[in-house]
C-alpha cells in the first residue's frame, strides 16, 4: 500500500476509543503496498495495522472481512478484523472505510528460495481447499474484458509493438478462455510482499482484497510467476518446486494441466497490463510506489516462447501426466 489518506493523532485517538484494543502508543504508515493505505499502530495491548479502504466499498468489503475470519478459522495465518464495542470490523475513518487486524509477526521474502516456493505452493492448496464450499460473491474484477479496457487506456503509450503483442495475446487468450476448470475462492495476487516469513516458516497471507471467485488453476499461475521468476527470468526449478507442493494437496486435474501454458501467459498478461496502468496513470498519493511492468512482458514472452524449455527441468514438468 502507500498512504493515500493521512490521518492524525486525535483522529486515531478518537477512532481506537470505539474499540477494547487499548490506548494508541504510536503510529506510522506503512510504505509496501500500492492499493490501500495503511498504519501500524501500538496500542498499550498490542501491535495491529488499519486500513483505510482506497477503492472497494462499503458494500464489497464486509464480504472481504468475512472471507479473512472464515480463513482465520480454518488456521490460515490471515489478519483477523478486530471488532469494536458493538460488535462492528467496519468502520468509517476520514471518510473512507476502515478496519483494524491484528498485526502479525514476520517479514516478506525479496528471493524465495525452493523451499518458500514449497511453502507457498501448500499455502495456496490450503486456501483453495479450505474454501472448497464458500460462497464468495466476488466476481474477478481483472478478467479479459478488464484487460481490454485497460490497453484501451493505454495503448497510447505503448511501441507499437507492445501493443501488437498485447492484442495478439488477447486474441489468444480470447479463443482459449477456460471452461469446466476448478473454480473457487483465489487471493488473485498472492506476491511475495503479500506474504511474511519467520525464520523460513510462513507466517503471514496478506491482502485479500483482490479476492474472488475464479478459476482456481489461475490463482497458482499469478502466485508461480512471482515466486517463481528472478526478475522476469523464469526458474523452471521453482516452477516444479511450487506446483509439487501445490499438488501434494491438491492435485490437478488432466484439464487444468493441459491449461497450465495458457494460464501462465494470461497472469503474466493481467499483472502487465496493470502496472502499465499505474505507470501511466499514478495515483496521488503521500507515499506511493511503482512496479516496474517490463518484468511481466519478459514472463510473457518467455512463456509465449517457452524458452526454458531447454532447462533440464520445465515447469510442465508436472507430477503426474495429463
Ligand atoms: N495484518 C498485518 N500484519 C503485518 N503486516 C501487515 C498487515 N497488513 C498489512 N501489513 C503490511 O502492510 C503492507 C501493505 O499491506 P497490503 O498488502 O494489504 O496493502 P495493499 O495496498 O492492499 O497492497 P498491494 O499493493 O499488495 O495490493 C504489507 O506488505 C505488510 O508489510
Ligand atoms: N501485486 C501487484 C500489485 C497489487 O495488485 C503487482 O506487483 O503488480
Amino acid at each position: 500500500m502507500s498512504v493515500f489518506t493521512r490521518i492524525t493523532r486525535p483522529q486515531l485517538d478518537q477512532f481506537f476509543s470505539a474499540y477494547t484494543l487499548g490506548e494508541v502508543v504510536s503510529f506510522e504508515g506503512i510504505t509496501d503496498g500500492i492499493d490501500n493505505t495503511n498504519y501500524f499502530v501500538t496500542t498499550t495491548q498490542g501491535s495491529f495495522v488499519l486500513t483505510l479502504f482506497e477503492s472497494l466499498t462499503a458494500d464489497e468489503l464486509p464480504h472481504f472481512l468475512k472471507l479473512l475470519a472464515h480463513l482465520g478459522e480454518n488456521n490460515l495465518p490471515c489478519p483477523r478484523p478486530q471488532s469494536d464495542r458493538q460488535a462492528n470490523s467496519l468502520r468509517q475513518l476520514n471518510g473512507k472505510p476502515a478496519a483494524v487486524f491484528n498485526r502479525l509477526s514476520g517479514t516478506a521474502t525479496a528471493i524465495p528460495s525452493i523451499l518458500h516456493c514449497q511453502e507457498i505452493g501448500l499455502q495456496l492448496a490450503s486456501l483453495h481447499r479450505c474454501t472448497e464450499d464458500y460462497v464468495f460473491p466476488i466476481k474477478n474484477g481483472n478478467d479479459l474484458s478488464w484487460c481490454k479496457t485497460v490497453l484501451s487506456k493505454v495503448g497510447a503509450h505503448l511501441s507499437a509493438s507492445d501493443r501488437e503483442l498485447i492484442d495478439d495475446e488477447l486474441a489468444f487468450q480470447s479463443e482459449n478462455t477456460p471452461v469446466n476448470l476448478p473454480r473457487g475462492v483465489i487471493h488473485a495476487d498472492l506476491f511475495r510482499d503479500n506474504v511474511l516469513f519467520v525464520d523460513g516458516q510462513l507466517s503471514g497471507l496478506l491482502d485479500f482484497y483482490s479476492a474472488c471467485t475464479d478459476t482456481l488453476l489461475l490463482d497458482v499461475a499469478i502466485t508461480a510467476n512471482d515466486w517463481c521468476c528472478d526478475n522476469g527470468t523464469v526458474n523452471a526449478e521453482k516452477f516444479t518446486a511450487l506446483l509439487s507442493a501445490y499438488e501434494s494437496l491438491r492435485p490437478l486435474e488432466p484439464l487444468e494441466k493441459q491449461h497450465w501454458p495458457i494460464l501462465l501467459r494470461a497472469a503474466a498478461l493481467r499483472f502487465w497490463l496493470s502496472r502499465l496502468e499505474h505507470q501511466c496513470y499514478p495515483r496521488p498519493g503521500e507515499i506511493t510506489q511503482q512496479k516496474d511492468p517490463l518484468v511481466f512482458r519478459r514472463i510473457l514472452l518467455q512463456h509465449r516462447q517457452q524458452t526454458y524449455l531447454s532447462s533440464n527441468v520445465n515447469i510442465f514438468n508436472l507430477r503426474s501426466t495429463a
